[in-house]
């Protein structure tokens, strides 16, 4: 048996749910993985220098033992998330420091610590098998997954899942993720897959959907509401291209800031206005290493003020970090919220608190999103309220050079792995409900 036979199955329109329960499981399967001896092998380098192609490996590895509340998924497609090009960089921290600590919890938990790590935190893809508990899910269902991975065991996540002592991001602080053959998730990581989006589509919101509705939207975040000028960082990138549309759906005003007038356009076909290209105006936040200039946080602001016809920003989408906080704090109207997720520009922030707390702002820590938040955000892209926003796609072998271009920030919106799944373009089961949208998921391609 090879994942050959699973792919088959997949394809065949007469395959049912007890045909893939008497599927035999293949011993291995391919997998992106990082390897613990070669953590250190980037010691010395800017961050800028650390190339994932050299350290992204695509490996056999061997199928894990299926536990309790678990499933075994066959992964048709996957996407690049950030947080696999840290795990490739080694940065902050390796992963398997993660890896080491889950792998401490319990006995089951043991099978994660392991010298390689399959990453990705994203999946389409068919459930194979189910472990003892799971009533939910069946093999040959068609799902995605989203990537919290909680215990439950302690009562501090019970009002919000993100708040369990033993929250993890799957794929990420734990092994066995989605840039793979085959995953191993908890089952209630499981949704349904929408049917108007082909297998590379449907795999490309997850993560940073959940996380830009938790964010903006949630009561756990920003809570935007109608009117609100909301300015959100890269906003044709990954999280940015799910807040646009969150902005834009919700009656808000989205400030798109974006780097080259090819971001521009894609803001403009998602429907955004009112566009500032922070390259073209050469905004310099920091005069040398150590010292920002507020002068250029006020041109910022001036330039959001003839934008929006004199109004300030009621909330900040914020994740480059260190490059911009310091701005965002400054810009931000009185009573305003500065909501962060992120720091890809160094997480040793600055910013001058007088303007925080004379003009009664707030900041916001945000991560991912709770099972009811990621379940929310994926139900508006089943109804064909919020679109992927995918603009290549790769082959498993060539996910370190995916992954490269995220790190290089020369990709648009998200960008998609093909793992069983031969070509592009497969999957789809609603028609007529995706001629209704085609134009909108093609937003982000060919540009
Ligand atoms: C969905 C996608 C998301 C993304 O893409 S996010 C971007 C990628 N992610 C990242 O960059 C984050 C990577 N993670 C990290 O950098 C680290 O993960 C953290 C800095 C978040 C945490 O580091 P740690 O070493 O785990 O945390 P500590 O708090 O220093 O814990 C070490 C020990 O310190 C103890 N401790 C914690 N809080 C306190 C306290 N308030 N007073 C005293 N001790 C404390 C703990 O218990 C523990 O102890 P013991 O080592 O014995 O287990
Ligand atoms: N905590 C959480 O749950 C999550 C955290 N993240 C983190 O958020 C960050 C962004 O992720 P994602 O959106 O997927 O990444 P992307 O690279 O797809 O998009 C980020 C965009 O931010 C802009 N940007 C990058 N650096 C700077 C800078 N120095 N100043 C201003 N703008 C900048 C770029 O747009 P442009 O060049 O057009 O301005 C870039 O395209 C990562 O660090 C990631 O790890 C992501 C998801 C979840």
């Amino acid at each position: 048996m090879t994942v050959k036979d699973i792919l088959a199955a997949i394809q065949s329109p007469d395959s049912t749910s007890e045909d893939f329960a008497a599927l035999p499981l293949p011993e291995s399967y391919r997998a992106i993985t990082v390897h613990k001896d070669e953590t250190e092998m980037f010691s010395g380098l800017a961050t800028r220098d650390k190339d994932p192609r050299k350290s992204i490996h695509l490996d056999d590895v061997p199928v894990p033992e299926l536990g309790p509340g678990e499933a075994l998924v066959a992964v048709m497609a996957s996407s690049v998330n950030y947080n696999s090009v840290w795990t490739s960089i080694f940065e902050p921290m390796s992963t398997f420091g993660f890896l080491e600590r889950y792998g401490k919890v319990s006995e089951l938990t043991r099978r994660h610590d392991l010298p390689y790590h399959v990453i990705g935190s994203d999946l389409a893809g068919v459930v194979l098998r189910t472990g003892p508990g799971v009533n939910a899910w069946r093999p040959g269902d068609e799902v995605v997954a989203h990537c919290l991975s909680v215990e439950l065991e302690s009562s501090d996540g019970h009002n919000d899942t993100m708040l369990d002592p033993e929250q993890r991001i799957w794929g990420f602080e734990t092994n066995f993720g989605g840039l793979a053959e085959i995953a191993l998730v908890k089952s209630n990581q499981l949704m349904p897959k929408p049917g108007h989006l082909s297998w590379e589509e449907a795999a490309a919101p997850g993560l940073v959907n959940s996380t830009a509705y938790r964010q903006l939207v949630s009561r756990n975040g920003a809570q935007m509401k109608q009117g609100d000028n909301v300015l959100i960082w890269g906003a044709s990138g990954g999280l940015g291209s799910y807040a646009t549309q969150f902005a834009l759906a919700g009656g808000a005003t989205p400030i798109c800031v974006v780097s080259s007038e090819q971001k521009a356009e894609i803001c403009r076909r998602m429907g955004a206005e009112l566009i500032i290209d922070r390259s073209a105006e050469d905004y310099r936040f920091w005069s040398d290493e150590h010292t920002q200039n507020p002068r250029e946080w006020k041109r910022l602001g001036k330039r959001i003020r003839e934008l929006t016809g004199g109004e300030d920003v009621d909330i900040v989408f914020e994740h480059p970090g260190r490059e911009t906080f310091g701005a965002s704090v400054y810009v931000t109207r009185k009573g305003g919220t500065i909501v962060t997720c992120a720091s890809t520009s160094g997480y040793d922030h600055q910013y001058d608190n007088r303007y925080l707390w004379m003009s009664l702002k707030r900041i916001i820590g945000s991560h991912f999103a709770n099972y009811r938040e990621a379940w929310e955000a994926n139900r508006l892209i089943a109804k064909g309220r919020i679109h992927p926003t995918l603009s290549k796609v790769y082959s498993l072998e060539d996910t370190g050079q995916a992954a490269y271009d995220v790190h290089r920030n020369m990709h648009q919106g998200k960008v998609g792995v093909l793992c069983l799944a031969p070509e592009e373009g497969l999957g789809v089961r609603d028609e007529e409900m995706r001629a209704r949208h085609v134009d909108a998921i093609n937003r982000f391609r060919n540009i």
